[in-house]
């Protein structure tokens, strides 16, 4: 039986350790990004994200974040290049957002916090499928992409637009023809290390991609997405918010980025 946890003060990341204790372990996340110390690595290839928009599913909402999922069982919807070797599916896309505009993403840049982060989550093709992925040491690859507060994102509103339909816990509807990379900025440039999930289980399984440069989204898009519940139907609700990891020990890694 999965154990469980929230991001509550009894349930919380400092209390993970008690039954997910890697959360101790030697390259976990999120990680807060200092560009001065990040290495250049001109061997990094361009990242390349080849999406087909047919292959998104549905959204849900898991009692952590919403969830986009994919469909996944053909290399129609890949992510190639960059630091990583051979091929990776796109699973599903979610968020991490804090209950203001001046808190909420997971990485940090220069201890500088964004109102949300957008994770694109990949599995390694070298493995038969997602959950086989899901705990090797190169099994994912996810893409973080700040949000940062600014002019309302028209291709971001098409995801708030069904939150609506899936408001509580458990809840979920169909989300068809949604293209993700409409979701990422002009600029591929990124910072990239190795890893962990930034929720329990904790596996220290992922390669992080995390773009430099943010996407906008506007306050009142912002509140859209805290008025999802963290509770299922006919409980005491409670908003959805606050549900990032904050940074944790370097460990000796290094961060690499693919521009200077
Ligand atoms: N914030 S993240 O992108 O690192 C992240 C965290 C957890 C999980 N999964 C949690 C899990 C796995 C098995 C049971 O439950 C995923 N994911 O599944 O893509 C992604
Ligand atoms: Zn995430």
């Amino acid at each position: 039986m999965s154990h469980s946890w929230d991001y509550s003060t009894q349930g919380g990341p400092d209390k993970w350790a008690e039954h997910f204790p890697i959360a101790n372990g030697a390259r976990q996340s999120p990680i807060n990004i200092i560009p001065s110390q990040a290495q250049f690595d001109s061997s990094l290839k361009p990242l390349k994200i080849q999406y087909d928009p047919s292959r998104s599913k549905d959204i849900l909402n898991n009692g952590h974040t919403f969830q986009v999922t994919f469909l996944d069982d053909n290399d129609s919807t890949i992510l190639t290049g960059g630091p990583i070797t051979g091929t990776y599916r796109l699973k599903q896309f979610h968020c991490h957002w804090g209950g203001s505009d001046n808190n909420g993403s997971e990485h940090t840049v220069d201890g500088v916090k964004y109102p949300c982060e957008l994770h694109l989550v990949h599995w390694n093709t070298k493995y038969a499928n997602f959950n086989e992925a899901l705990n090797k040491s190169d099994g994912l690859a996810v893409i973080g992409v700040f949000l940062k507060i600014g002019s309302a994102n028209p291709r971001l509103q098409k995801v708030l637009d069904v939150f609506g339909a899936i408001k509580a816990k458990g809840q979920q509807t169909t989300f068809p023809n949604f293209d993700p990379k409409n979701l990422l900025p002009a600029s591929l440039n990124f910072w990239t290390y190795e890893g962990s999930l930034t929720t329990p289980p904790l596996y220290e399984s992922v390669t992080w991609i995390v773009l430099k440069d943010p996407i906008s989204v506007s306050s009142t898009q912002m509140q859209q997405f805290r008025k999802l519940l963290f509770t299922s139907a006919g409980e005491t609700p409670l908003c959805m918010c606050n549900n990032y990891r904050p940074p944790q020990p370097i460990k000796g890694r290094k961060v690499r980025a693919n521009f200077k």
